[in-house]
C-alpha cells in the first residue's frame, strides 16, 4: 500500500511539531500542526480555548481539525499528544497515512516540557504525575496505530528524522 502522508503520534514534549517541520523540510512535503491550525482558525491559543470551552470544546475542535488535515496528500502532520483521546482521529490516522509513534520515557518529557506554559494540561502542581498517568491511558493507542515506533531519548532532533527518513526510503514509503 503506498502512504503518501505522515502523521507523528506521541506524548506532549515527544517532540512532534520539532521533528515534523524538520522532516517535511527534508521530504518536500508540507508541514502541518494540528495545534497551530487550529489557532490559526479560531484566532485563539491552545490555553485560551481550554479556558472558555474546556478540554472536550478543544477535543471537538482537534476532531474536525484532524479529519481535514489526514486527508491531504503529501503532508508532515504533526498532531497533538491527545488525538488519539478520540476514536474517530485514531481511525482516520490510521486508515490515511503513515503513522510515526516518536516515543521517549516519562523522564525526557517532563524535561523538554517543563519550562513550557502553553499546555494547559501540565499547568499543575504536579506535571510529572498527570505525564506519567496520561502515558499509562495512551501508549497503548500510540503502539497500535503505529506504522513505525521512533526512540527519541538522547537522541538529536537531525537524527529522529534521518532514521525516519532512512526507514520510509526502505519501506518505499517515500
Ligand atoms: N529529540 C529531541 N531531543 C531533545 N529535545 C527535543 C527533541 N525533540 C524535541 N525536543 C524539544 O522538546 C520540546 C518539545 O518539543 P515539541 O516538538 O514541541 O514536542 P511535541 O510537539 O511532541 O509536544 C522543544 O523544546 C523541543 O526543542
Ligand atoms: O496531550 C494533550 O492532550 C495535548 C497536547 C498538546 O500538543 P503537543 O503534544 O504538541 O504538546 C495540545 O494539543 C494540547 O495542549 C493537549
Ligand atoms: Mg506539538
Amino acid at each position: 500500500m503506498h502512504k503518501e502522508s505522515i502523521f507523528l503520534v506521541g506524548p506532549m514534549g515527544a517532540g512532534k511539531s520539532t521533528v515534523g517541520k524538520l522532516l517535511a523540510e527534508k521530504l518536500h512535503y508540507q508541514f502541518v500542526d494540528s495545534d497551530h491550525e487550529i489557532e490559526a482558525k479560531t484566532g485563539a491559543t491552545i490555553p485560551m480555548i481550554f479556558d472558555i470551552e474546556g478540554e472536550q470544546g478543544f477535543r471537538n475542535r482537534e476532531a474536525l481539525m484532524i479529519d481535514e488535515l489526514s486527508l491531504k496528500s503529501e503532508v508532515v502532520l504533526a498532531t497533538g499528544g491527545g488525538v488519539v483521546e478520540t476514536e474517530s482521529n485514531r481511525q482516520h490516522l490510521r486508515t490515511r497515512g503513515f503513522v510515526v509513534y516518536l516515543k521517549s520515557p516519562v523522564e525526557a518529557l517532563i524535561q523538554r516540557t517543563r519550562h513550557d506554559r502553553n499546555r494547559p494540561l501540565l499547568q499543575t502542581g504536579n506535571p510529572a504525575q498527570v505525564l506519567k498517568d496520561l502515558m499509562e491511558r495512551r501508549e497503548p493507542w500510540y503502539l497500535e496505530m503505529a506504522d513505525l515506533v521512533i526512540e527519541t531519548q538522547q537522541v538529536p532532533v537531525h537524527r529522529v528524522v534521518k532514521q525516519i527518513i532512512d526507514r520510509l526510503e526502505s519501506e518505499k514509503i517515500v
